[in-house]
């Protein structure tokens, strides 16, 4: 701002400067609270419009500069300037900051309170599309900035709190977390537009969710499930809305919360602005938001490069049972000692067995899980971010939206079956410019899914060879050195048997990881495939540990790989048969006349032990190619059929030119790329990675959406969902997939379905705790049962055409002058006891009381002897 000034000041001496600078100021921040005549600067700093200034002198003191006739102008007392300030921004060529979007002041003052001084690239992109009213699809990588891209023009749009309407923006997160911190950048953007915040987060008490809703929020931050819950109680229409954010959209859709969304987008009115924000929208669910949407903009960043450059990322090829050993190992001597690290388990019961595991090795770590209580997720994750433990054990409950500002590492203990939720674990680094490392233990059996990984990054696997220090760590496949495996296991197996309670809960986690292995969505049939065709026995120590352990750990190394690449020459045939036995003779023969065929195919093997990459974006498909094993395969069963007189099973061979077969896949394989057409898009490895149903790509979940429902006619609820179904062997028929669908329904106005669980009069008996007032509860009954025609007759009677409210909005505590019965009834006892006070009726009452006494004592035992009759006087 200063530097502002003092371009605009020109040459002056220093102290009448200070003085003019000071009076300046005074000036400025009183002009600024109507007419924000302020640009950022090249490097986002806020200054002063010189133009601006000098236009106000020339008009004089006390004239208002005029307003712009523009069709957005709302009041004369406050004129747009967008428009202005855009105009004057482009004519000094510094467009691109913050303050060439035509922000209002306080939203421009919030946004420079939280220190951002230059926009993202995502946020420059859909602020001012947003700004424009236009309903928005838009993803970019993790950490770009989407929180305020869809904040920074709801607030723009609220301007201020009104008391008047009910709630006029709403944001879906998928989860709790994500929700609070929303909430959190809510509260330090909008700082200065004085725009009041409701949260509707699962796991929360009901009744303070209607306290909430009762004050008469602008915005509305929730979680679908509860959201509906509250809405059904409430009879809550939400027909003030004019803003929708569906945040982690995918997510939203993904968690099974369709029922949820369809009944909150039901009780949404008609024109109202929806923006969909998401790290991995695949097409397909642009396509469809294409439809629910009114023309959406769509916006689609970072689609190539999904990894931020910031990030490095390192995966160790592990057995699963040494995980544990390795993570300590990680932990303790790879990651600083000041770092902070976020470690990805499958299951709750990873997260406390390796979270009590930890804590006894002397790593300070915390977890997180969602069956945990809210309370003391809400504790550990601050005793996380205020740097109180050094380690986060999460599940993927956090894998998602999570801004740990100071964040260093990721590491996933457990791989991710699918490509875009990598992305999201490990974009909780290297967020905002930020570096960091993630680092990955693969199992052998989570190698296809790696691949996976690899085919939707678009990138190849590079894996680490021996004696190549080359290679950078970034991207690289290596293994852990045995010796700091075996120095870690040592230290946990004597853990492990002394105490119990880790014993068990090491049980419960073993356990655990079968059910998820077995619950895990399957890797492609092509990375299963390469996985197998794959050698990593030749891999070589990953470079973040051969420089330490190079030569020693090499010999190592080689020797265990030889003893596990040992293969018998002799086959079973020969076993324990002298020279002379037939079987013996006739393996010779045929190794003898088969050794071309075996030197080639160990040839091959050979060179796809080298060649362990995996394709590069573009390759042909490995699934494409017929493997070069099949053919050896064959040419062997061609001669072995020589070496035998007489071949049972035989499959018959079609008769035809001498090695068609062959010359079609050589043929094949010579395409002419002019006019090639592959039957995959381009984009095919990437939209897999990205589909939200987790079988497939797009076909694949067509399908699943058009299965055939077989209890059509006898639970009309399933005919809804578009859900599969299977069998539940207790109930002796058809249920949907988590079995839960065929619980009791109830139909709620927009005719939609939902749990019937979501109506418990929960709302009706905190209305009596409250003792909120009948009439006012008759009255938000109508404006949230009925919608605008009833509160119209209402308002002719009363209040209604006098108070405006808003059709969606929660009424607020606006009293009617027309009394009810009992308000009535209860206003005449109160003034008939107020006249009775007032006269001395009390004292009248209690003189009358003891006259009475008296009397009854006299005519019971006569004057002066009341105390002989102890019994009759304690009656009394
Ligand atoms: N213009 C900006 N200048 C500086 N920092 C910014 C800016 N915009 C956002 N940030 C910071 O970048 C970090 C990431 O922002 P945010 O959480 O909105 O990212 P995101 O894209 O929503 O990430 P995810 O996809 O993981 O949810 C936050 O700490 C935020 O404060």
């Amino acid at each position: 701002m200063a530097a502002g000034a003092r371009v605009a000041a020109g040459p002056r001496s220093r102290a009448p400067m200070a003085q003019w600078r000071k009076k300046k100021g005074l000036r400025r921040r009183r002009g600024a609270a109507s007419q924000p005549r302020s640009s950022d600067s090249e490097d986002g700093e806020f200054e002063i419009q010189a133009d601006d200034d000098t236009r106000a002198q020339k008009l004089g003191p006390g004239r208002p500069l005029p307003a712009f006739p523009t069709s957005e102008c709302t009041s004369d007392v406050e004129p747009d300037t967008r428009e202005m300030v855009r105009a004057q921004n482009k004519k000094k060529k510094k467009s691109g900051g913050f303050q060439s979007m035509g922000l209002s002041y306080p939203v421009f003052k919030g946004i420079m309170k939280k220190g951002y001084k230059v926009p993202t690239p995502i946020q420059r992109k859909t602020i001012p599309v947003i700004l424009d009213g236009k309903d928005v699809v838009a993803m970019a990588r993790t950490g770009s900035g989407k929180t305020a891209c869809f904040l920074i023009p709801m607030f723009e749009r609220l301007k201020t709190h009104s008391a008047q309407t009910g709630a006029r923006a709403l944001i879906l997160s998928p989860t709790r977390e994500l929700a609070l911190q929303t909430m959190k950048f809510t509260k330090e953007l909008g700082k200065f537009t004085g725009l009041r915040t409701a949260l509707i987060l699962g796991g929360d008490k009901m009744e303070d969710q209607f306290a909430a809703l009762h004050e008469n929020p602008d915005i509305i931050i929730a979680t679908p499930g509860r959201l509906v819950h509250v809405a059904v109680e409430m009879n809550l229409k939400l027909q003030s809305v004019e803003y929708v954010v569906f945040d982690e959209a995918d997510r939203l859709f993904e968690m099974g919360f369709a029922e949820q969304l369809q009944e909150i987008i039901g009780r949404l009115p008609g024109g109202h602005q929806t923006v969909l924000f998401s790290a991995t929208l695949p097409k397909l669910l642009v396509e469809f938001a294409r439809a629910g949407l009114t023309e959406p903009v769509l916006i689609r960043l970072d689609v190539d490069a999904k990894l931020n450059e910031q990030l490095k990322t390192s995966f160790f090829l592990v057995r699963e049972d040494t995980k544990a050993a390795v993570l300590l190992h990680l932990l303790r001597s790879v990651v600083r000692p000041q770092d902070q690290t976020v470690v990805f388990v499958a299951t709750k019961h990873h997260a406390e067995y390796l979270s009590e595991l930890l804590t006894t090795q002397g790593v300070s770590c915390t977890h997180i899980y969602s069956a945990l209580d809210q309370t003391a997720r809400k504790i550990n994750l601050a005793k996380f971010t205020h740097n109180k433990c050094s380690a986060l054990i999460v599940t993927d409950l956090a894998a998602r939206g999570l801004d740990i500002p100071l964040l260093d590492n990721v590491i996933n203990y457990s791989f991710p079956a699918k490509g875009k939720l990598f992305l999201h674990r490990v974009g909780r680094v290297a967020r905002a410019g930020r570096s960091g490392t993630a680092y990955s233990l693969v199992a052998p059996d989570e190698v296809p899914y790696l691949l996976d990984l690899h085919l939707f990054l678009g990138r190849a696997l590079t894996p680490a060879r021996p004696h190549e220090g080359s290679l950078g760590v970034d991207g690289v496949l290596g293994r852990v050195p045995q010796s700091v495996v075996d120095d870690e296991e040592s230290g946990l197996q004597s853990i492990l048997t002394s105490s119990l309670e880790l014993g068990g809960l090491s049980r419960v986690a073993d356990n655990a990881q079968q059910q998820y292995v077995r619950s895990r969505p399957a890797p492609s049939p092509e990375s299963i495939k390469r996985a197998k065709e794959l050698d990593l026995t030749g891999l070589g120590l990953h470079p973040l540990f051969s420089s330490r352990f190079e030569e020693k750990e090499l010999q190592r190394l080689k020797l265990v790989d030889s003893i596990k690449n040992y293969r018998s020459r002799a086959t079973i045939f020969e076993i324990n048969a002298s020279s002379r036995d037939l079987s013996s003779q006739v393996m010779r023969a045929k190794r003898q006349k088969d050794h071309k065929a075996i030197a080639s195919f160990q040839q091959g093997r050979r060179g796809r032990q080298e060649d362990t990459a995996g394709p590069a974006p573009g390759c042909p498909a490995p699934q494409e190619e017929k493997p070069e094993e099949d053919e050896e395969e064959e040419a062997a069963g061609e001669s072995i059929e020589d070496v035998f007189t007489e071949v049972m099973g035989r499959k018959r061979q079609q008769p035809g030119p001498e090695g068609g077969a062959k010359r079609r896949r050589e043929e094949a394989r010579h395409r002419d790329l002019e006019f090639y057409v592959p039957y995959r898009p381009k984009d095919f490895d990437s939209e897999r990675g990205l589909s939200i149903s987790g079988d497939g790509g797009a076909f694949e979940q067509q399908v699943a959406g058009a299965v055939l429902d077989l209890m059509g006619d006898e639970a009309q609820n399933l005919t809804r969902g578009r859900q599969q179904l299977k069998w539940d062997r207790k109930k002796k028929r058809f249920v949907g997939q988590s079995g839960q669908e065929d619980k009791k329904k109830i139909k709620t106005e927009s005719g939609c379905y939902i749990s019937s669980s979501y109506k418990r009069d929960l709302y009706q008996k905190w209305k009596q705790k409250q003792k909120i007032d009948d009439r006012d509860s008759e009255e938000e009954g109508t404006s949230h049962q009925r919608g605008p025609e009833r509160r119209g007759g209402k308002r002719g009677r009363g209040q209604g055409a006098a108070q405006p409210r808003s059709p969606g909005a929660p009424a607020g505590r606006v009293r009617s002058e027309l009394k009810t019965k009992q308000q009535i009834l209860k206003q005449r006892r109160r003034a008939q006891k107020l006249r009775f006070l007032q006269r001395g009726g009390l004292k009248q009452l209690s003189a009358r009381n003891r006259r009475r006494a008296q009397e009854l004592q006299r005519g019971a035992f006569g004057r002066g002897a009341p105390s002989k009759k102890g019994k009759m006087r304690k009656r009394m």
